[in-house]
C-alpha cells in the first residue's frame, strides 16, 4: 500500500479515515483525469516511491528552518543526488516527469536549473537554428552548461521597446558589442543568473549601424567553464532575498563592451549576414516565444500550486473541530460550516478548472511550434491574447483561494508548518513574472477592441472562434437546463462589458481625445472585459473536458464540482448580468450554490487527495495525509533551532541585564 493512494492505514486519525471511507470514486481514476492518463498518474506514484527510498533526497531540515545560503546550498545539493540517481528515478527524456521529481524532491524555493529547464532550453529550441542547436541544446539537455533567461532590466520589464541593452554588430570583427549603458540597463531580476547560470540568452536591442532593430535575442557566456567566475566584460551577482524562491538566486547583470561571434545570435528566424545585412524575421513578436509558451503552461502550474494549498486546508478542515452545530457533545470538523465550504469548494473547482483549461492552452501552444516552424505565424496573435488574459486571470485567483485557505487554517494556517505562506509567495510571483498581470489584461482588451472594430465593419465571419460570439444576441436563459446555460449567462456578461469598454473607448477617441489617452481612460473597463472573456474560456474548457471523461463515477463528481463552478462564478459577476438575470434567477442561483457544497461536501477530502501529492512534496505539517497533525505540529516547533539551548545568548547578553538593572 503506497502513502499515496486513497487506502485506509493504521493509525490514521479517524477523522481523515470517515472522509475517505465517504468518497463515491476512486482517486487513482481521479489521478488519472488530473494528470492526463492513468499512464502517466501511475508514473508519478512510481517516481514519488523511488524517491523515498533514496534518504539523500529528503530535506536535510525543515525548510522554513533555513536561512537564504542554506536554502541555496540546499537545492545544489539535492540537485547533486538527483543527477547521481537520474536513471533510477526516471525517463530523463520526459519533461513531464522531469518536472514531477524536481518538484517534490526541491519543494517551492527554487533550484540551479528551474529556469534552465523552464526557459532556456525552450528558448534554444524556438528561436536557435538547426546548426545552433547541435552547438548547444545537446550541452544545455546533458546540463554540462547551465542557462538562464535574461531579458528583464532593472529599469524595463513590461515595455520591452524600452530595454536598454545594446548589441551592436561590429563588421570588422563580425561580432556583436553587448554594452550595459546605465544602472537602469542592468539586467535585473533573471532566475538562475545570480550565482548558477555560466550561459544565458540574453534579450538585447540589436544595432546595426547606428540603426536599432529591437531586442533580439543573443546565446552569451557569463562564466568560465572551468572556475565558474564571471567572464571579463561581465558583472554578475544575486538580487538579494524575495517573498519566496529563496532557494533560487535570482540575478543582475552588466556588459562592458563585451564581445560575441556573429553566430551568437539565435537565428532561426532573424539573421545578420556578415556583412551587416539584416535578415526580417517572419513575424515581429516571434522572438517573445519563450514568453508564450511559459504562459500556456501557467494554468497547469498555478491550478497545481491552488491544488498544493487546498490538500493541506481541506485535510486539515477534516480533523479540525470547533465549536458545536447540533449535537453539543462534541465538536464539530469545521469542513461542516458552510462558510468553510464556501471558503474552499469553489477554489476546489478552480483548481480542477485551471488544470482542465491548461491542457487545451498546452496543446494550442505545441500547434503554435509546429505551425511556426513550418513557417505559418498566423496563429500567433490569437495564442497570444488567449494567454496574456488566462496568466493573468489565473495566477489572481489562484493567489485568493490561497489566501483563503490559509484562512481556513485559522491560527496554525499562519505558522509556516502550514506551509502554506512558501505557496501563496511562489504563486502571486506569477501575477508579475511573464508580463505583468494588467499589462497582459490590456494586450487582450486590444485584441477585443480589435474584435468589435471586426463587427462593427461587417467582418463578422473573420472572427476566430473564441470571440464569434461577442457577434451573437442574447438568448433567454432557463437556467434549470444546467452548466451550458450558465456558459451562456457568461457570454452575456463578457459580450456586454467588452462593447461598453470600447464604445468608451471609441467615444473617447472621436471627441478628438489622442488614442493613447482615450485608451488610458477606458483601460479599466478594458481589463474588466477581458477577465470575463478569460472565466468564459476557462468555463467552457472545463465544461468540454467534463463532457469527454468515460469513468462515470469520476464523470459524476465533476458534474458536481462543475456546479460549485458556475454558480459560484454567476453570483461573482453579478453585477455584469442584472439586465439578464432577474432578482428571482438571481435567488435561485445562490440555492443551488449552497445546495453544490452540501453535494461535494463527501467528496471533498477524496477530491483533494486525487491530486496525489506526496507528504514530501506537501511539506506541510498541517496537510499530512495520516491527518496527525497536533503531536507532529508539537515535534516540528521543537526542531525550531531556537529551542535547541532553553537559554538563548540574546537573552542572556540583552534581556537579562535589562530586568537585572530594573530590579535596582
Ligand atoms: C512550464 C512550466 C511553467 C511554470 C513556471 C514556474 C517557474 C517560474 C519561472 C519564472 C520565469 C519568469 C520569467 C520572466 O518573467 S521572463 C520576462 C517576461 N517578460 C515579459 O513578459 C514582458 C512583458 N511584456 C511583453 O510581453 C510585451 O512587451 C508587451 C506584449 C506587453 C508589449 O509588447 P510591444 O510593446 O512590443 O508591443 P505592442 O504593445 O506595441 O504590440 C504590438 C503588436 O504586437 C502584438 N504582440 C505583442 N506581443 C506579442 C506576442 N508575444 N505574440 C504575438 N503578438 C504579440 C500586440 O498584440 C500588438 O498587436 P496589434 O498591433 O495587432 O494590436
Ligand atoms: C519571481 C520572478 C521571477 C522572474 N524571473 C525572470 C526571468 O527569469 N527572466 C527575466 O528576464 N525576468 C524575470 N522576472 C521579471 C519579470 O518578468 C518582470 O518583473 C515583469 O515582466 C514585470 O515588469 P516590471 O517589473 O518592469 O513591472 P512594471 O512594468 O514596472 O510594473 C509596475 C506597475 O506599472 C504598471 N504598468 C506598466 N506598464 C503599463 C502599461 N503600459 N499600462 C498600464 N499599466 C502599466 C503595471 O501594471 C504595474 O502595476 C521575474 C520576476 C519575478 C517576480
Amino acid at each position: 500500500m503506497t502513502a499515496l493512494n486513497k487506502s485506509i492505514e493504521p493509525g490514521d486519525s479517524p477523522d481523515l479515515t470517515e472522509e475517505r471511507a465517504s468518497g463515491t470514486f476512486d482517486t487513482n481514476a481521479m489521478a488519472a483525469v488530473i494528470y492526463g492518463s492513468d499512464k502517466f498518474a501511475q508514473r508519478r506514484r512510481e517516481i514519488s516511491e523511488a524517491i523515498s527510498k533514496i534518504p539523500e533526497l529528503a530535506d536535510s531540515a525543515p525548510l522554513p528552518f533555513l536561512d537564504r545560503f542554506g536554502k541555496v546550498t540546499e537545492g545544489s545539493r539535492k540537485l547533486s543526488v538527483i543527477l547521481e540517481n537520474i536513471d533510477k528515478l526516471i525517463d530523463p527524456s520526459s519533461y513531464e516527469e522531469g518536472l514531477h521529481l524536481y518538484t517534490e524532491v526541491m519543494g517551492m524555493e527554487g533550484h540551479p536549473l528551474a529556469l534552465h529547464e523552464v526557459m532556456f532550453i525552450p528558448a534554444l529550441i524556438a528561436q536557435a537554428s538547426d546548426e545552433q542547436q547541435v552547438k548547444w541544446l545537446g550541452r544545455a539537455r546533458r546540463r554540462e552548461i547551465i542557462g538562464c533567461y535574461a531579458q528583464t532590466e532593472m529599469g524595463h520589464g513590461s515595455n520591452l521597446r524600452a530595454l536598454e541593452t545594446t548589441a551592436t554588430y561590429s563588421p570588422e570583427t563580425q561580432e556583436f558589442i553587448l554594452h550595459s549603458p546605465t544602472i537602469t540597463s542592468l539586467k535585473w531580476w533573471p532566475g538562475a543568473l545570480g550565482k548558477s547560470a555560466n550561459w544565458a540568452v540574453v534579450v538585447a536591442n540589436l544595432i546595426i549601424r547606428d540603426k536599432n532593430y529591437g531586442p533580439h535575442p543573443f546565446m552569451v557566456q557569463l562564466r568560465d567553464e572551468d572556475s565558474h567566475e564571471p567572464l571579463p566584460g561581465i558583472t554578475v551577482g544575486d538580487i538579494g532575498p524575495k517573498m519566496a524562491f529563496n532557494g533560487g538566486d535570482n540575478g543582475f547583470l552588466g556588459f562592458r563592451n563585451y564581445r560575441i561571434p556573429r553566430e551568437y545570435l539565435l537565428n532561426r528566424h532573424a539573421k545578420v549576414e556578415a556583412d551587416g545585412r539584416y535578415v526580417k524575421p517572419p513575424h515581429a513578436k516571434i522572438n517573445h516565444s519563450a514568453m508564450i509558451r511559459v504562459r500556456s503552461h501557467m494554468a497547469t502550474g498555478q491550478g497545481a500550486l491552488l491544488a498544493h494549498a487546498l490538500v493541506i486546508a481541506v485535510r486539515y478542515s477534516a480533523v479540525r473541530r470547533q465549536g458545536y452545530l447540533e449535537d453539543k457533545s462534541r465538536e464539530v470538523k469545521v469542513l461542516d460550516y458552510q462558510t468553510q465550504q464556501h471558503r474552499l469548494f469553489p477554489s476546489i473547482a478552480r483548481a480542477y478548472a485551471f488544470i482542465f483549461c491548461g491542457f487545451e492552452t498546452i496543446r494550442l501552444y505545441d500547434q503554435l511550434l509546429i505551425d511556426v516552424q513550418n513557417g505559418n505565424t498566423s496563429g500567433m496573435a490569437d495564442l497570444h491574447a488567449l494567454t496574456s488574459g488566462l496568466k493573468s486571470v489565473v495566477t489572481y485567483q489562484t493567489g485568493e483561494g490561497i489566501e483563503q485557505a490559509r484562512m481556513a487554517c485559522g491560527g496554525h494556517g499562519y505558522s509556516m508548518a502550514s506551509y502554506i505562506s512558501e505557496i501563496y509567495g511562489v504563486a502571486i510571483g506569477g501575477c508579475t513574472y511573464e508580463g505583468e498581470n494588467m499589462v497582459m489584461l490590456l494586450q487582450l482588451g486590444r485584441y477585443l477592441v480589435k474584435s468589435i472594430e471586426m463587427i462593427q465593419n461587417g467582418k463578422s465571419r473573420e472572427l476566430g472562434p473564441m470571440v464569434a460570439y461577442l457577434a451573437e444576441n442574447e438568448s433567454e436563459i432557463d437556467l434549470n437546463l444546467g452548466p451550458n446555460e450558465y456558459l451562456k449567462v457568461f457570454e452575456y456578461a463578457a459580450r456586454n462589458q467588452t462593447w461598453r469598454a470600447t464604445e468608451k473607448f471609441q467615444k473617447l477617441r472621436n471627441s478628438g481625445m489622442s488614442n493613447e489617452k482615450a485608451w488610458n481612460q477606458a483601460s479599466v473597463e478594458l481589463t474588466r472585459a477581458s477577465r470575463l472573456h478569460t472565466r468564459l474560456y476557462i468555463m467552457s474548457t472545463f465544461i468540454n473536458h467534463v463532457g469527454s471523461i468515460v469513468d462515470q463515477k469520476v464523470k459524476g463528481v465533476l458534474i458536481d464540482l462543475l456546479n460549485v463552478h458556475v454558480t459560484y462564478e454567476v453570483m461573482d459577476i453579478g453585477i455584469y448580468v442584472q439586465g439578464l438575470l432577474s432578482s428571482n434567477q438571481m435567488d435561485l442561483i445562490r440555492n443551488q450554490l449552497y445546495v453544490s457544497l452540501e453535494t461535494i461536501r463527501p467528496n471533498a477530502v477524496s477530491l483533494v487527495d486525487s491530486f496525489q501529492i506526496s507528504d514530501m512534496q506537501l511539506r506541510s505539517v498541517l496537510g499530512r495525509r495520516d491527518g496527525n497533525v497536533y503531536e507532529n505540529l508539537f515535534k516540528w516547533a521543537k526542531s525550531s533551532p531556537l529551542n535547541k539551548t532553553d537559554v538563548l545568548p540574546s537573552v542572556t547578553q540583552y534581556l537579562k541585564p535589562m530586568m537585572e538593572k530594573s530590579k535596582l
